[in-house]
């Protein structure tokens, strides 16, 4: 599903004239199988959100290569990723990243309205998703009217409604309690056993990481662990 090959990163960082490059990854190789939940883990600074920016084509490595899904992804220009994204991939984040003025329901549907599906398509889509999330009933809440669980219910059902194979996810139980947390990981296992979607995902988190197939550490740039089962990191 994902290959990475010596990819390494490095910032630029400092004052015209003073710059200098800190290396912040450094040849790291990874593969993740499709149908895994990958977590990966380290301490506050190691590169775990830039490895997932890289990955998401947010930013381009300074070197190495990036395959998904067996295209080779780590030159592509930002319209290619952009496509590439809607097509491929889905994401979830922390701080759920909806969109405050639209509805539940509405912040599901855009993924298909930029894909140019018509309204009767999207919607049997979007409350078809919905009801399989448990959330059919709060289709016309507003984020702000809405749980902190509820709504990364909706911001899964939206990085869902496209049907990628693979979904990246920074912290996505960052920021809730220990109920909804173990509900979004409850779904999470579900999605990739009933559906065989792959997870990468960047956590803090023991209990996260504890559903993870496979934990890969991170330390300092590079990749210090990977281990097979629910490793305890401290
Ligand atoms: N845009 C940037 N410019 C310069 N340095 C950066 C930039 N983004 C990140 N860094 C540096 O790269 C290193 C890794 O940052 P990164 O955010 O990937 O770590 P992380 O493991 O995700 O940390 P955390 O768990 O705190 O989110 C840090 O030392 C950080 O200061």
């Amino acid at each position: 599903m994902i290959r990475i090959e010596q990819l390494s990163h490095e910032f630029r960082i400092g004052k015209k004239g003073r710059e200098r490059s800190v290396p912040v990854l450094q040849h790291i190789d990874l593969e993740v199988g499709a149908g895994e939940i990958v977590a990966i883990v380290g301490r506050s600074g190691s590169g775990k959100s830039t490895l997932l920016n890289l990955i998401a084509g947010y930013m381009a490595p300074s070197e190495g290569e990036i395959w998904i899904q067996d295209t080779r992804v780590s030159h592509f220009n930002e319209g290619q990723w952009a496509n590439f994204r809607l097509e491929h991939m889905g994401f979830v984040f922390q701080s759920f990243q909806l969109i405050p003025s639209m509805t539940a329901f509405e912040n599901v549907e855009l993924p298909l309205t930029l894909k140019g599906w018509t309204e009767p398509k999207r919607k049997q889509k979007v409350d078809e998703l919905l009801q399989r999330l448990g959330m059919l009933e709060y289709a016309e809440h507003y984020p702000g009217e809405l749980s902190g669980g509820q709504q990364q219910r909706i911001s899964i059902a939206r990085a869902l409604v496209l049907e990628p194979r693979l979904i990246l996810a920074d912290e996505p139980t960052g920021s809730l309690d220990t109920e909804n947390e173990l509900q979004i990981l409850q779904l999470i296992r579900e999605l990739n056993e009933q559906h065989g979607i792959t997870f990468l995902m960047i956590t803090h988190d023991e209990q996260v990481a504890s559903i993870a197939h496979r934990t890969v550490l991170l330390k300092n740039g590079q990749i210090a662990g990977l281990t097979e089962e629910q490793e305890v990191i401290s």
